[in-house]
């Protein structure tokens, strides 16, 4: 069931029918409409705002919009909760910093030299030759920091760790306390690159040797459609948009439950609109908890302009998962 579903939206050639795609959204502006489908959809209260340290970039927990999925326990969206200068930020963290060294990325050692893989996105930035240009951003998919997943004995690495970035890592413990999870710490993280057309097929996430953390998923650049199903492949799965800015949470049930990105749809969202007041305002605000010269820089357009190339018809998406049990030291 899952793999027909997967079909009928990856399908290329035809426009896939888009009706029973959720979008939260709907749940607000059109409760009672039969033609939008929500009635999976339940608005979630946050009342846990105490106590949690805001970060720039970030709207007040108090104006976040949270939703879960009832026929999906465990399932949380919460609607876009960064200003514009936040989405930038990440975008340009995600794009410029996470692929450098010592972290891991995908391109192959024999065709992509070690100044491209160190250096991916200023090489793409530089490159005036298109051909060039679309076989680097084809062949980037993902890069992987703190522990490192082995792809091939789909075992965590002990060996083989990158220090996680301490600005990603006050981001996702704000999201889990707001949301209850007080003792998550963000251990492992991946971080997928998806190029209109590009796909990533049913799976579970279950090397991990904590599997009752919940897992974070943060969604940058164009639209996904989400599909999450049940333990096993027979169930039907729910399909979803996941928008820029949009922030899923993997928790309970639902943490072992298979998903699947079977497409990534182009919106119309302007990318280089002028920042808001409330951008404005944030940037001067004295904080140290992100990279602030980044911060500052990605409000100029100029600056800006590359990033928005890039996600101007990709998608972003980071990853984090606490991998060890709570007391343990070590993996092993
Ligand atoms: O891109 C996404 O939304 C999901 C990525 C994912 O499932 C993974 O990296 O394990
Ligand atoms: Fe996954």
């Amino acid at each position: 069931m899952f793999k027909l579903i997967f079909k009928q939206y990856k399908t290329k050639s035809s426009s896939p029918d888009l009706t029973d795609v959720i979008n939260v959204d709907d749940i607000d502006i059109k409760q009672n409409d039969p033609q939008k489908n929500t009635n999976n959809v339940q608005r979630l209260i946050i009342s846990n705002e105490q106590n949690v340290q805001l970060i720039p970039g970030i709207k007040k927990p108090s104006d976040w919009r949270a939703y879960a999925l009832t026929h999906h326990p465990g399932i949380i969206i919460i609607r876009n909760p960064f200003t514009e200068r936040g989405q930038r930020y990440w975008t340009a963290r995600c794009l410029r910093d996470y692929p450098r060294k010592p972290n891991i990325v995908n391109l192959n050692e024999r065709l992509f030299n070690d100044a491209v893989r160190s250096d991916w996105w200023k090489q793409l930035d530089q490159c005036n030759d298109r051909d060039e240009f679309q076989r680097i951003k084809a062949a980037m998919r993902w890069t992987t920091f703190g522990y490192h997943h082995n792809w091939d004995t789909k075992l965590y690495d002990e060996q083989m760790q990158s220090p996680f970035p301490e600005d990603l890592s006050i981001l996702c413990r704000l999201f889990a306390n707001v949301l209850g999870y007080c003792d998550f710490k963000p251990e492992a993280a991946i971080v997928n690159y998806y190029p209109v057309g590009s796909t990533l097929s049913g799976h579970t996430d279950h090397s991990e040797p904590n599997k009752s953390a919940p897992l974070l998923s943060l969604s940058f650049g164009q639209t996904a459609i989400f599909l999450i199903g049940g333990p096993t492949l027979d169930e039907k799965p729910t399909a979803l948009y996941l928008q820029c800015g949009d922030v899923l949470i993997m928790s309970e049930e639902s943490r072992l439950c298979y998903h699947a990105v079977p497409r990534i749809i182009k919106t119309q969202k302007n990318w280089n609109s002028k920042l808001t007041n409330e951008d404005i305002d944030d940037a001067d605000n004295g904080s140290n908890l992100l990279d602030m010269d980044l911060f500052q820089k990605v409000g100029d357009s100029n600056f800006w302009q590359p990033f928005s190339n890039y996600i101007y018809d990709s998608r972003i998406n980071i990853n984090i998962r606490q991998v060890l049990n709570p007391g343990d030291l070590k993996l092993s």
